[in-house]
């Protein structure tokens, strides 16, 4: 058995359910980001370049610039639990573990970097499991995101004699659990102000534009679940996309200069969260809360807070452990 680290005896264990994000480097050291991006962004469902074109753009130019810019960036985010990304993970997958009991093996793993899938994948297998739930961290669906971590355990699974079953977790952009407790931890976060916001802004992870032309339903996804979530705050969202990358067109507005066409617009005092992070990220803690705060200010604007997203506190864990439970219907007692 090759159980997690500080992981309880498991009762007859026969389900897994394995909780899968992005991914992280090992360390905000240069040569860590640069082996992180360079598996990330070799990835043919997120640059979608024919690798002729792209390996000698991301050898020579891309991996000898942005690791550094990118390991400053990680540096002022690291926890003394290592990446946030990976702490938060690791939290969640605990808080689970604890919910669901003996009969449920709950792990994590991330689809660039460590702990990596198919390790993860054959760990469950070698404690017993025959049932899997796949469950990646994406509210939206994104072939980017989801199917890539999809797809890199059905190469594992590719590689078995005797496969578990297994099962994945739908995207849950709309699921009334997930705008349940988005309202919440949003109404949580805004009650700890000691201003009113003039405007509430959402800000999703960019997309290149394309994308939403060849059929992926990311861009809908957002949009719909800003739409829910609006609702359910009774006001209106500013909707934006985040993180662009490359010289193609990504998805609009841009977060960044949303921000500043607030505050220039009057609107002084904004609060932004990121309801398409599972967990609070370098993408989150350095590009929203400390970049998109300097350019608001810069921009004029006087009041900023960026609100956290679910993270391991409790209205997202209850919300995980609503929709895992959905998934094993039939696998165990729904209760
Ligand atoms: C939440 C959904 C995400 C989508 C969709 C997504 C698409 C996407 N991302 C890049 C390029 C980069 N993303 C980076 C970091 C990053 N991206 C996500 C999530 C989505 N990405 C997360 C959670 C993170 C944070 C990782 C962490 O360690 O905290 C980065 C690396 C950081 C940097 O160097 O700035 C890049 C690069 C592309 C190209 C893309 C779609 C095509
Ligand atoms: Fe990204
Ligand atoms: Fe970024």
């Amino acid at each position: 058995m090759n159980l997690p680290p500080d992981h309880p005896p498991v009762e007859r264990p026969r389900i897994g359910v394995l909780l899968v994000n992005l991914g992280t480097p090992d360390g905000h050291d240069v040569a860590s980001v640069r082996r992180y991006l360079k598996e990330f962004l070799s990835d043919r469902r997120v640059v979608e370049i024919p690798p002729i074109a792209w390996q000698p753009i991301l050898r020579g130019i891309v991996l000898n610039t942005r690791p550094r810019k990118s390991a400053e960036a990680y540096e002022q985010v690291w926890t003394p639990d290592g990446s946030p990304l990976a702490a938060i993970t690791r939290a969640q997958s605990r808080a689970l573990e604890v919910r669901f009991g003996p009969k449920v093996l709950v792990d994590w793993a991330m689809r660039y970097g460590r702990p990596a899938i198919a390790e993860r994948l054959q760990a469950m297998k070698d404690a017993g499991c025959d049932r899997v739930l796949l469950a990646p961290l994406y509210p939206q669906y994104c072939a980017a995101t989801t199917a890539t971590a999809n797809d890199k355990a059905f190469a594992h699974l590719a590689t078995m004699r005797w496969q578990p079953a297994i099962r994945t977790l739908p995207p849950y952009h709309d699921d009334p659990a997930y705008i349940a407790a988005l309202a919440e931890s949003v109404r949580t976060g805004l009650a700890a102000l000691d201003f009113a916001p003039d405007a509430l802004v959402a800000s999703f992870h960019g997309m290149p534009q394309r994308t939403l032309e060849l059929g992926d339903p990311y861009h809908c996804h957002c949009q719909k679940t800003a739409r829910l979530l609006g609702e359910a705050l009774g006001r209106e969202l500013v909707v934006a996309f985040q993180s662009r990358f490359g010289p193609a067109k990504w998805l609009g507005p841009a977060t960044d200069e949303t921000l500043v066409e607030l505050a220039k617009a009057g609107k002084h005092r904004v609060a932004i969260f990121a309801p398409g992070f599972s967990a609070d990220c370098l993408e989150t803690l350095e590009e929203l809360a400390i970049r998109g705060r300097e350019s608001f200010e810069e921009a004029g604007g006087t009041h900023f807070a960026y609100l956290p997203c679910l993270n391991a506190e409790a209205p997202g864990i209850a919300m995980l452990e609503t929709l895992i439970r959905r998934e094993l219907a039939g696998w165990i007692d729904p209760a």
